[in-house]
């Protein structure tokens, strides 16, 4: 039936104001009505659809994702989006692209560690997308090893100029996006030589292609590196490979083709290499500066699959007829609630987490340009670790939404097999997970060895002044090398162990602010408590071998869970619409906002390309051949 609520009854059952809940989920009223216009602006444009990715090869694919990024530069150009609307259009369009790249990290680059000369420059010619940019660091020999890099960039004091090389096959730049087929310039990352002496990684504006005809300039090799997972999904981005053969920059330093990214560093034009006092690691800002987006960018990912499974679980009824009455929406289940609810309470957990890193970030930054690094290590740690912690939360999230969904979750259409391809590599890019998780607990270990070590004055602040309270560290002396390899696998829990305690501190210091809304801030309050007791009931072993808690409590702690299970549940329906998702940003046929999942499904198996003609292509060839039995002598 067409134009029915079929939630409508569960949209009846709520307890609390959604549209102040959605204000919440948005961040602000300012924040929710860009992104309430920009998301139905996208739903609303045909040139924005998105149902026939799955469909398409990859070459029709991948122009149709050109045609959309013309298509959004030139929406956004006449209609003079701000760069928060313009980011929100990014988003609800929904698919993965070579703009991604130029603006995620190409322009962030130059921003945050190129010199004022450099960003002159450059920017102006980027922001107007006159050039388009790629961030080239990982190779196919090393990813996760910076330090490891082989790509080289020689200063020649004779010519003034920087000769870029790859010298070995697995020097060669692999995975970068938007270097495929698109990027003009890049970002590359190679070992610097001054004079002989290497200097470490350093970043490199490099020009790839001709901005005449998209040639590639000469010494450059450049393409793409192939199909990735699942058909569509992330396969619109053109991630790529890149050699170089002596690439020589012509221009003088300061206004070069080739430009090394001098903030952290400089040569000179007498070929001297000068290290500037501010930290190495500031080469790694960008990275930092990511890490931060795509916490951000989890909750979204998981609302989005909880959205779908939360919507269906309440349409979708098996067994438990009473008497010919309907049978039991499979939400009433108290198992479907004991999967389903906790990752609806990550989703807000998530939000909470992604908004207080914005503020943790934009804070370190601050510091950083008044010549203050004292936050840099906590900023580095807390973005890795919550970068590993809500990706990989997420991943195992939308696949868990999928069973939620039972066979149908299984089809295209319902969204979350395409999520889930698109989703999956957040784990590895941006740093490999475990990777990060390591960094966190080298910084964990470092910090309890100050603790321990008499010389040492400083006091743990933030997100680790905890430590002072833990009885057992405050004895530690451990040094922090000493048995890290040996024990990094229990490091790497405990890594994840604080992170999840800054994700439920975070989510309660969130409560203590003013919330306004019938019922919300209760329905927060709700949500906490299952995030945190939920961790509590899954690691219940660690906590019960620590003696933190006793049985008894573990007891209580599932007794209550189920208790606030009940308590979501008349409000399931509202707490996911007030993600306010457009049903063209679910792209989900099982997730559609009036429940009426049976008449599209139905339909849309009928606009698949096999059912085009009833009798399929290669009937004749092979399918009577067989019922024949004339397989045998039939030329296959
Ligand atoms: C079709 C539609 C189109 C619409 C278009 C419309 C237009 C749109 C307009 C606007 C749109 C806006 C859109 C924006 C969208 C944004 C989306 C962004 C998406 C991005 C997608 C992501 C793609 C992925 C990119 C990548 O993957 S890039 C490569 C990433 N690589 C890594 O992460 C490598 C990981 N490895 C490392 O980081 C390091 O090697 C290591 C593991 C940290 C080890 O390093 P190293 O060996 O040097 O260190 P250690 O010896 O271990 O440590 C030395 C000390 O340094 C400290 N340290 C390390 N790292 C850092 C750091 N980053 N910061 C600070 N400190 C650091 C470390 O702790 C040690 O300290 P110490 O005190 O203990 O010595
Ligand atoms: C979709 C996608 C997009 C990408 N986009 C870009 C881009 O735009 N630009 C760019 O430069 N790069 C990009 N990358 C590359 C990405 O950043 C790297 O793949 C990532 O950093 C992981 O590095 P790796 O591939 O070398 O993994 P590896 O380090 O080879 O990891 C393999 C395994 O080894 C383990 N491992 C590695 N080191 C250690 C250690 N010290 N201790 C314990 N275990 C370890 C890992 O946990 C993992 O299980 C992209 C990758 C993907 C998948």
């Amino acid at each position: 039936m067409e134009g029915v609520d079929h939630l409508a009854h569960e949209r009846n059952k709520s307890e609390f104001d959604v549209d102040a809940m959605k204000i919440v989920w948005a961040g602000s009223p300012h924040a929710f009505d860009v992104s309430d216009r920009i998301s139905k602006l996208v739903a609303s444009d045909p040139g924005f659809r998105k149902d026939n990715r799955s469909t398409l090869s990859r070459k029709e694919l991948f122009k149709n994702t050109l045609r959309k990024a013309a298509y959004a530069w030139k929406t956004i150009v006449d209609l003079r989006l701000s760069e928060e609307e313009a980011a929100k259009l990014r988003f609800y369009v929904d698919e993965p692209a070579f703009t991604d790249l130029h603006w995620g990290m190409f322009i962030p680059a130059i921003k945050g560690q190129g010199t004022e000369e450099q960003q002159q420059k450059w920017l102006p010619l980027a922001y107007k997308m006159q050039i388009i940019g790629c961030y080239a660091q990982t190779e196919l020999g090393h990813g996760s090893n910076v330090q490891g890099l082989e790509t080289t960039a020689t200063f020649d004091s004779q010519t003034d100029e920087f000769i870029i090389h790859s010298p070995t096959l697995t020097s060669s730049k692999w995975w970068p996006g938007g270097l495929g087929k698109v990027a003009t310039h890049a970002i590359a990352y190679a070992r610097l030589i001054v004079g002989g002496r290497e200097h470490g990684v350093h970043g490199f504006i490099v020009q790839l292609r001709s901005l005449e005809d998209h040639s590639p300039l000469l010494g450059i090799t450049v393409g793409d590196i192939g199909m990735k997972f699942g058909n569509g999904a992330y396969n619109t981005m053109d991630n790529g490979v890149l050699q170089f053969d002596h690439v020589l920059d012509v221009y003088s330093i300061a206004f070069a083709s080739i430009a090394v990214m001098l903030w952290v560093s400089q040569v000179t034009c007498e070929g001297k290499y000068k290290q500037s006092d501010v930290p190495r690691q500031l080469v790694y800002g960008t990275m930092v500066y990511v890490r931060q987006t795509i916490v951000a960018d989890a909750s979204c990912a998981l609302s989005r699959a909880v959205c779908i499974a939360t919507r269906y679980s309440a349409v979708r009824r098996q067994f438990g007829s009473q008497n010919g009455g309907p049978e039991t929406q499979v939400i009433d289940y108290k198992t479907q609630q004991s999967r389903l609810f906790p990752l609806l309470a990550s989703a807000y957990a998530f939000r909470f987490i992604g908004e207080w890193l914005k503020w943790l970030y934009a804070d370190v930054t601050q510091r950083l340009q008044a010549n203050d690094f004292s936050t840099l290590p906590e900023a580095h740690a807390c973005t890795a670790g919550l970068k590993s912690l809500t990706t990989t939360a997420t991943a195992d999230g939308i696949e868990e939404c999928r069973k939620l969904c039972g066979g149908h979750g299984y089809l295209c259409s319902s969204g979350l097999p395409e999520l889930f391809a698109v989703y999956v590599p957040a784990c590895t890019y941006e740093g490999d997970n475990t990777v990060l998780l390591l960094q966190v607990a080298r910084f964990l270990m470092k910090t309890v060895s100050q603790l321990g070590s008499r010389l040492s004055s400083k006091k743990p602040v933030g997100t680790i002044a905890y430590m002072t309270r833990v009885e057992h560290l405050m004895q530690c002396r451990c040094g922090v090398q000493r048995g890290f390899a040996e024990l990094s696998a229990d490091l790497v829990e405990a890594a994840v162990a604080h992170c999840q305690l800054i994700v439920v501190s975070k989510f309660i210091e969130k409560l203590q602010q003013e919330i306004p809304g019938k019922g919300v801030k209760q329905q927060l309050e709700v949500l906490c408590n299952i995030y945190a007791l939920f961790l509590l009931h899954k690691h219940q072993g660690d906590f019960l071998s620590t003696g933190c808690i006793t049985p008894k409590h573990a007891a209580l702690a599932n007794d209550e869970l189920r208790s606030l299970y009940s308590q979501v549940r008349p409000n399931a329906i509202a707490l996911v619409d007030a993600f306010n998702y457009t049903d063209h940003y679910l792209g989900s046929i099982l997730g559609c906002y009036d429940g009426n999942v049976y008449p599209k499904l139905y339909e849309a198996a009928w606009k698949d390309p096999l059912n085009e003609s009833v009798v399929p292509d290669g009937y004749h060839l092979y399918i009577r051949p067989l019922l024949k039995q004339e397989i045998r002598t039939a030329r296959l």
